[in-house]
């Protein structure tokens, strides 16, 4: 009895404190809030002294312990993939959560550069509870003179079992720390949550390839006058892709991919420059991980290309199917090929290759096919965050958004 009630009294206070002081572990970093907004000079809101980093690693409750993550070794990779399937991001009425596979993760977190201490695990007892990762990344941030090196965050997940105890704030703060060590003092990162400061709010739009399936997932949903035929007949695509010379990308596009992909990301405010090694291990294609299709002309000239990963989400409780398969946009970079008939050629390649749905965020020159492909609004925002940086305008429209993370 006493137990219960002391259990109720904290869960209770927590909620009070979480109303009084919302986002009480946000207010303490290097983040710009609203009022202040206008105060801060474009750039680092802290200037970071590498000598007063702290060189051991953060304190840890009682058992748990810190545990650099090796995902090339297969029984930690089953680890991390156990952790996030029955734990990560789901949607808010918890009917989908993400599944991401092992191959992904190894493409997502193992690129050139990587650090063996930036993929973080806790674990109590040999068994991981906790998860956050950064890879190292040099971003542009609104002009070619601001070219940073800093850090990507994702995958941020504590158990189910053991929220509440403060645990995210201590691995956003130790990965921080060994951030800082290398000399690094800005991160970029995205969530499906608003927390301070979000520098751009995207949004999803799906557009259904299985039109009975994400019925049946509960996706997607008839309205009075619409009927499953009649919605398989308003999305049916064609067997084969339109394009001319559109085929998969291979070892020897590399060089011209590169200059394409750069070329065109230098008109956004927020982008990546891609060095030929870091194309070949973002863009060559991975069977269930990343799809690439260039388009190919006449003596080998490649014109344009298309790019999208694959993230399947479990269905929650579903009597006939265990996963939605979603394909998600990448980069796509058309300079010859309208851009309409180039994505469209992506929803034939994705729904040849048995997804039920093609995703993609309003960000880069999507909203120029979104529309006419009939994507349709999803109730997922996306919002982006730079930590301890400061843009020159107060928030960056999607368009401006030239960078994808998974
Ligand atoms: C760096 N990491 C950010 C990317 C993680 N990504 C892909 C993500 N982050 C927040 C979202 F809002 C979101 N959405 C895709 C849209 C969607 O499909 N919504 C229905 C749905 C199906 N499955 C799931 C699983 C989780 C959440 C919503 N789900 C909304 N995607």
């Amino acid at each position: 009895q006493q137990l219960v009630v002391k259990n109720i009294t904290s869960y209770n206070q927590q909620l009070i404190d979480k109303l009084n002081k919302p986002h009480q572990f946000w207010q303490t970093q290097p983040m710009p809030n609203i009022n202040e907004m206008d105060k801060l000079l474009p750039g680092p809101i802290q200037q970071g002294v590498l000598a007063e980093v702290r060189k051991d690693p953060l304190n840890l409750i009682d058992k748990f312990e810190w545990f650099n993550v090796d995902l090339r070794n297969e029984e930690q990779a089953q680890q991390v993939y156990t952790l996030l399937k029955e734990n990560y991001v789901e949607d808010d009425d918890n009917m989908f959560r993400f599944d991401y596979s092992i191959d992904f993760l190894r493409w997502a977190l193992l690129p050139p550069g990587q650090y063996s201490d930036w993929l973080i695990g806790v674990r109590v007892n040999q068994k991981l509870v906790g998860f956050i990762t950064g890879i190292p990344v040099t971003l542009y941030i609104e002009n070619e003179q601001n070219k940073i090196k800093m850090t990507e965050i994702n995958f941020l997940c504590v158990h189910k079992k053991i929220r509440a105890n403060r645990l995210a704030p201590v691995l956003i703060k130790e990965i921080t720390r060994r951030v800082h060590i290398k000399n690094m003092w800005q991160a970029v990162y995205t969530a499906g949550i608003v927390v301070p400061t979000p520098i751009s709010q995207t949004r999803y739009y799906h557009r259904s390839l299985n039109a009975k399936k994400l019925i049946e997932v509960g996706f997607s949903s008839l309205s009075a006058r619409q009927t499953i035929s009649r919605q398989q007949k308003l999305y049916k695509l064609p067997e084969e892709p339109k394009t001319p010379g559109l085929r998969p990308m291979k070892k020897k596009d590399v060089a011209q991919v590169t200059k394409l992909l750069n070329d065109y990301l230098k008109n956004f405010k927020l982008y990546f420059k891609y060095s030929e090694e870091e194309v070949k291990h973002w863009f060559l294609p991975r069977k269930d991980v990343i799809s690439t299709y260039v388009v190919e002309k006449e003596q080998g000239v490649v014109t344009d290309f298309l790019s999208f990963y694959n993230l399947p989400s479990q269905v929650i409780k579903n009597p006939k199917h265990t996963h939605l398969r979603a394909a998600y946009s990448y980069y796509n970079v058309a300079t010859q090929t309208p851009i309409v008939q180039l994505m469209y050629d992506a929803l034939i390649l994705a729904k040849n290759e048995g997804y039920d749905v093609f995703n993609a965020l309003d960000i880069m020159d999507n909203d120029k096919f979104l529309k006419e492909l009939m994507f349709c609004p999803g109730d997922g925002q996306l919002n982006y965050y730079l930590y301890n940086w400061k843009l020159e305008s107060n928030m960056l429209k999607p368009e401006e958004i030239g960078i994808v993370l998974v």
